[in-house]
């Protein structure tokens, strides 16, 4: 169930649609603790129940041998019991919901110090941080008490239910013991076989606290099954709205381009295409309106325009994070074999289009954007938690060495556990790197120096802790140097970077031929760009285009026209 779970919150990028939206609360705890409560308590209640049909076949027969009657009287007072308990547990659920939510609140608050400790620090914020933690716990607690409260009055209940009947079998079959009726032992028979029926039809009374427990882990993972089948769902229906990412191969460009008897050379190949694009953020603001735009191979374009216009959301939407709005952005950035997948959009008709829109595709995003040849850097790098070398693996190849080695070996048999992650190397995927070419890209990106300060790639540190903005920022310089992809999204992926690294690392891309669109604020990258695509902030009363494209070099307007 886990891996069930985990798998449909990783696909179509679920996760973060879930965070950037705060749809749920705590997806971890319900994937970590109540999955685990729900497997448990799932097991046990089966048990207890089938025992229970045994126990009552069993006894049934034997009080029913001694004094019917008696089993008819079980059997009201344990349907009366039930409705009183359901009656004074009726809060518990939510209670126990509200629970699991403030406690996995309270964990998360605790987690998030350890992971801003730095920032924390130098805010000396401990104080703020120690009165958010404790109005986090206050509220688990409060919600504790009312809980302990509740189970309280169940529990005075529960046991007066258990105690106040256990004269009656005894009152009842003593008469008959002087009457002669039956022998001294059928006494103690009679109680004894009463009790386990009282307990067969009691199950409900003596459970309450934790099926209440259960329902309120079945609440928060019904609720989470939702979540992740509506995301499903929704990347798969309208198909006529939306903002369309469509991958097209490359190859085909070319044989299109030859049967015109134009060969274009490499260079001013298509790379992208986007035409009329208006981004809009979750929450239907629109941010970019109607942009139409041709990027060629090599032709670098810089986005600028004040913060907030939206320029991180149009890599957002280039991306597929983000398809609130409308138009179609196109990729020629395949050139393997046709995948067959069927087309969706309209696309460009004599190219085939391998995998058509994203958004409703059936191939998962997220892994599919980098052996498409696609790549994008973050402003603030990712770093993983492990070596260096997975550092510079991520996210296109796995280190299967280390990860075996690290794991502790299963001893049943769950092979779905040990399933790889998809990321061995295919056609789209180029060979994983050596070692060599590893300590050659950290050199690329002179980073060369780590190498000897942390004895080897092999060697596991808290890496956004352990090195500086800077020195992270080019490591991802060096994670894409190693994956070559045909096209990189960088968003002020130098921002931490003095002009003379951040001169060289555009050198070393332009060099390993990948065509770059950045998002940037400082003069210097006007040097290592083609066009500029400035964004303004949409004017709400105006149904204007709020953007421009300038030729760097030259310093002409583009247009639509020109291209
Ligand atoms: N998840 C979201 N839901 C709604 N609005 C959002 C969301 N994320 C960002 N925005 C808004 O969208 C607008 C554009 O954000 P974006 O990050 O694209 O700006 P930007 O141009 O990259 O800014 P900066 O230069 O400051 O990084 C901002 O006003 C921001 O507040």
């Amino acid at each position: 169930m886990t891996k069930y779970y985990m798998d449909r919150y990783l696909s179509n990028q679920t996760f973060y649609r879930i965070q950037s939206q705060s749809i749920i609360d705590n997806p971890d705890q319900r994937i970590v603790d109540d999955l685990s409560s729900f497997t448990g308590t799932a097991l046990s209640f089966s048990l207890t129940l089938f025992n229970a049909v045994i126990d009552l076949i069993s006894f049934s027969n034997i009080l029913f041998g001694i004094y019917p009657p008696l089993f008819v009287v079980l059997l009201v007072y344990s349907i009366g019991g039930t409705a009183i308990s359901v009656y004074l547990g009726r809060g518990l659920v939510s209670l126990n919901f509200l629970q699991e939510k403030k406690e996995a609140d309270f964990r998360y608050g605790l987690v998030r110090v350890r992971e801003n400790a730095e920032s924390i620090a130098f805010y000396s914020g401990e104080e703020n941080e120690m009165q958010l933690l404790l109005q986090r716990f206050k509220s688990a607690f409060e919600n504790l008490s009312k809980l302990l409260i509740s189970s309280r009055n169940l529990e005075f209940f529960t046991n007066g239910y258990r105690y106040l009947i256990q004269i009656l079998p005894v009152a009842v079959v003593a008469p008959m013991f002087f009457s002669g009726k039956i022998e001294f032992g059928v006494i103690n028979q009679s109680v004894s076989a009463f009790n386990h029926i009282l307990g067969d039809f009691s199950l409900i009374v003596y459970q309450f606290q934790a099926i209440s427990a259960f329902s309120a882990v079945i609440d928060r993972l019904g609720e989470f099954d939702d979540v992740l089948d509506n995301s499903n769902f929704e990347r798969r229906s309208d198909p006529s709205e939306g903002i369309h990412l469509i991958y097209c191969n490359v190859e085909s460009l070319a044989e299109l381009d030859s049967n015109g008897s134009i060969s274009l050379d490499n260079k001013q190949q298509k790379l992208v295409y986007i035409e009329n694009l208006t981004v809009q953020t979750p929450s239907s603001t629109t941010l970019v309106r109607d942009l139409s735009l041709l990027i060629n191979n090599n032709e670098h374009l810089l986005v600028t325009g004040p913060s907030g216009s939206g320029k991180t959301s149009l890599l957002r939407a280039m991306s597929g994070l983000w398809s609130t709005g409308k138009g179609e952005i196109k990729f020629y950035v395949k050139d393997g074999e046709e995948d067959h997948q069927p087309s969706i959009s309209s696309g460009v008709a004599p190219l085939k289009v391998d995998t058509a829109n994203d958004k409703y595709g059936e191939l998962g995003r997220p892994s599919s954007r980098n052996y498409k040849g696609i790549f994008f850097l973050p402003q603030r790098p990712y770093m993983v938690l492990g070596t260096l070398r997975q550092q510079l693996l991520y996210p296109t190849w796995a280190d299967d060495a280390i990860s075996t080695s690290e794991s502790t070996k299963p001893t049943g048999s769950l092979p779905f556990l040990m399933q790889a992650p998809n990321l061995e190397n295919t056609s789209e995927n180029p060979s994983k790197p050596t070692t060599e070419d590893l300590i050659q890209a950290l050199e690329d990106v002179r980073l060369g120096y780590i190498l000897a300060r942390f004895s080897s790639l092999d060697t596991s540190y808290e890496w956004s802790s352990v090195l500086s903005l800077g020195e992270q920022q080019r490591l991802a310089f060096a994670r894409l140097l190693l994956s070559k992809p045909k096209l990189v999204l960088l968003d002020e992926s130098t921002s931490a970077l003095d002009e003379a690294n951040e001169a060289h690392l555009y050198q070393q891309i332009e060099k390993a031929g990948i065509t770059y669109i950045s998002v940037g604020h400082r003069r210097t990258l006007y040097d290592f760009h083609k066009k500029n695509l400035h964004i303004s902030t949409v004017d709400p009363n105006s149904a204007d285009r709020n953007w421009q494209i300038k030729s760097i070099n030259k310093d002409t307007s583009y247009n639509l026209s020109n291209l």
